[in-house]
């Protein structure tokens, strides 16, 4: 890992408290399958790339321990020499990442909540900062920390879907780390604009204003993604992780030192009453849309 960082105190609370089927606040149930069949990793028919899939109906939600597969996952990837190319993908057909697992916020279990969000950070940790070259393949709508995991790769193609931090739509803030990572991708301007109307953008605006690199047919998605990635793989890795320290170094290492205040912060924002109105509402409005 080229920007390793110390987590196990959070991670192995998180392992204590993973549950694995609940029903939230509004009384629907989640996820039937266990956590270790969320995340799965594949070969390729080239042993310098790898892929990454995401296979957690009904949206990818990232809950504590789906950020914490997905960390377990990169990490395991990184530890084979030979491996130098991740593919982050969806199985699901029309949703790449929904974004944070809005369970774990509203009405939130006082313990859980600072494990979760240490597991969240962990994850921009692994992926933004992976030695790996990251190929987003970007296959459905990508809101929030769903964008957050496309912002974290390297390269992002896109072949269907909405992409963007809408947090304000839900009456909250991007955490100044994510909102940081789009600043830097697609400019202070237009974040600023994206960040306040909490935009989400289709495949064409987001190609325009620079949050992905490149649209693609359904079809070819994965290998348009080889083909990008065997261009990367092409680069002496020294000098593809040099580059990502240079471009990278600094945000993450930011976070590395507050890492302890920005939980706190999370946890206090989170738990305010006017948040827990807002989510609630933001909630209900999710359900009632598919009626
Ligand atoms: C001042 C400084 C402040 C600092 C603050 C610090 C921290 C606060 C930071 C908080 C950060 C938040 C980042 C986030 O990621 S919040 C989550 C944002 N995500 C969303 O808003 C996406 C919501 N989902 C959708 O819009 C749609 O689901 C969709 C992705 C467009 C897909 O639509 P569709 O294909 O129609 O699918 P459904 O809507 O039917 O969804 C299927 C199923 O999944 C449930 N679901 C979807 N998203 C979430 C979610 N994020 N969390 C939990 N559950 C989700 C949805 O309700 C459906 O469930 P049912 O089948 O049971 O109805």
């Amino acid at each position: 890992m080229m920007f390793q960082q110390s987590s196990r105190s959070l991670l192995d609370a998180s392992k204590k408290s993973s549950s694995f089927r609940w029903t939230s606040s509004v009384g629907r149930t989640f996820s039937s399958r266990s956590p270790q069949d969320w995340v799965t990793t594949e070969e390729t028919d080239d042993p310098s790339i790898a892929i990454l899939k995401m296979n957690r109906a009904p949206a990818n939600t990232l809950s504590l321990e789906m950020c914490t597969e997905i960390s377990k996952a990169i990490k395991e990837l990184e530890s084979n020499k030979k491996t130098q190319a991740v593919i982050l993908t969806s199985s699901l057909p029309t949703i790449f990442s929904a974004g944070l697992d809005l369970t774990e916020l509203h009405n939130p279990d006082k313990d859980r909540l600072p494990a979760f969000w240490g597991a969240f950070q962990q994850l921009y940790f692994d992926l933004y900062g992976s030695r790996l070259a990251t190929i987003g393949a970007i296959n459905g709508h990508a809101p929030a920390a769903g964008c957050m995991l496309a912002l974290s790769c390297d390269y992002r193609i896109m072949s269907k879907g909405n992409i963007g931090l809408n947090e304000s739509k839900l009456g909250i803030c991007a955490p100044p780390w994510l909102g940081q990572q789009f600043i830097d991708t697609i400019g202070l301007r237009k974040a600023e604009l994206a960040l306040n109307m909490g935009t989400l953008f289709d495949t064409k605006a987001a190609l325009d204003i620079g949050l992905i690199d490149e649209i693609v047919g359904e079809d070819d998605v994965m290998d348009v993604a080889k083909t990008r990635a065997s261009q990367w793989v092409a680069i002496p890795a020294p000098a593809r992780v040099a580059c990502k320290e240079l471009t990278r170094g600094r945000q993450l290492n930011e976070l590395k030192e507050n890492r302890k205040q920005d939980v706190d912060h999370f946890c206090s924002f989170v738990n305010q009453e006017a948040m827990q109105r807002n989510l609630g509402f933001y909630f209900e409005q999710l359900a009632k849309r598919k009626k």
